[in-house]
C-alpha cells in the first residue's frame, strides 16, 4: 500500500489554491436562533449543512467545533460525521476542533477516533492539548503520520486566561508554551514544505513573544468575535506569517443563513488576510 500524502503537503497545496482562511463551524445556540432555527438536532443539521454547502468548495480548511455537536449526544455526533464526510468530499480539509488531551494510552483512542482512516469521524487534523506533557501526545503524532493527517497543538491560546499556564516558566527556563513549540519543531524537522504538527497561537495576542519557527502550520483563532483582525497577523506572527492559517467562526457565521452572504463574509476575511499578509 502506498503511503498517504503528508498533511504538510496537502495543507500547503490547499492554502496556495484557496488561500489560508479556515472557517469554524460553531453552531452556538444563539446563532441557531439568529438563523431562525430551533436549538435541536434538526436545527443543528440544517445549520451545519448550510455552512458546508456554502463554503466547503472554496475555503482551505473547515473547523467543526466538536463541543457544539456533542451537546446533542449521539444524534449530534451523527450530524458531525456527515458534515466531515461532505466537507472532505467537496475539497476542504477538515480540522476537528476537539482539544483532546489525556494520558498516552487514552490518547491512543482519541487518535483512532479522529485520525484512523476507517473511523466515522476521520478528519484531516485534530486539535490537542499538550498540557499533560508533550510526550502524552505520541499516539496522536504517530497515527497522524501514518494517515497523512495533522495534529494542531495548543501553544498560546486566544483566551486571556491561557497565559497563567502557557507563559509560566518551565523547569528548564523559558515559557511552557516555548517548550511545547520546541517539541513541535523537533517533530517537524526536515519536512518539506512543512511538517504535520501545527501550533495553535491566538491572533489576539498582540505579540506572540515566542519563537514560532516550527516548520509547521500555525492556526490563528480569535479573528472576528474575539476582537482580532487580519491586520493583527503580521504583528503576532512576524516572519512565520506565511505558515499562518487564520481562523474565523462567528465572524462569518453571523452572516447566515443565506449562503451567498456566508460566502461574501468569508471572501471579505480572505481579502483582508491577503492585504495584511501580502505575498509573505
Ligand atoms: O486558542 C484558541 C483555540 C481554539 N479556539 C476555537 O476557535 C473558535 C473561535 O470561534 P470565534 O467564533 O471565531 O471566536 C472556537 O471554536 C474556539 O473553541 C479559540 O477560540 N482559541
Amino acid at each position: 500500500m502506498s503511503s498517504p500524502e503528508p498533511f504538510g503537503t496537502r495543507l500547503r497545496q490547499a492554502m496556495d489554491a484557496r488561500g489560508p482562511l479556515c472557517v469554524g463551524i460553531d453552531p452556538h445556540a444563539s446563532l441557531l436562533a439568529a438563523w431562525g432555527l430551533d436549538d435541536d438536532v434538526n436545527g443543528l443539521e440544517r445549520f451545519t449543512r448550510t455552512v458546508v454547502e456554502a463554503l466547503a468548495d472554496r475555503v482551505a480548511v473547515l473547523k467543526p467545533q466538536s463541543a457544539f455537536f456533542e451537546r446533542f449526544g449521539s444524534r449530534g455526533i451523527a450530524v458531525l460525521e456527515q458534515a466531515v464526510a461532505e466537507a472532505r468530499a467537496a475539497g476542504a480539509l477538515v480540522l476537528m476542533d476537539a482539544k483532546r488531551g489525556d494520558i498516552g494510552s487514552t490518547m491512543g483512542a482519541y487518535a483512532e477516533a479522529f485520525l484512523r482512516k476507517d473511523s466515522p469521524l476521520f478528519s484531516d487534523a485534530v486539535t490537542v492539548s499538550p498540557y499533560l506533557g508533550f510526550g502524552s501526545l505520541r499516539p496522536a503524532l504517530d497515527q497522524a503520520v501514518l494517515s497523512g493527517c495533522g495534529v494542531f497543538v495548543l501553544a498560546l491560546t486566544s483566551n486571556p486566561e491561557g497565559a497563567e499556564v502557557q507563559r509560566a516558566t518551565a523547569s528548564g527556563g523559558g515559557s511552557l508554551a516555548q517548550l511545547m513549540l520546541n517539541h513541535m519543531a523537533d517533530e517537524n524537522a526536515g519536512a518539506d514544505p512543512m511538517g504535520p504538527v501545527g501550533a495553535v497561537v491566538g491572533a489576539t495576542l498582540g505579540v506572540a513573544g515566542v519563537d514560532l519557527d516550527i516548520n509547521g502550520p500555525l492556526l490563528a483563532p480569535g479573528i472576528g468575535a474575539q476582537g482580532a483582525t487580519p491586520a493583527d497577523l503580521p504583528g503576532v506572527f512576524g516572519d512565520a506569517v506565511r505558515n499562518v492559517v487564520p481562523s474565523v467562526s462567528r465572524g462569518v457565521l453571523r452572516h447566515g443563513p443565506d449562503a451567498a452572504a456566508l460566502r461574501a463574509a468569508a471572501e471579505r476575511f480572505a481579502e483582508e488576510i491577503r492585504v495584511a499578509v501580502g505575498g509573505a
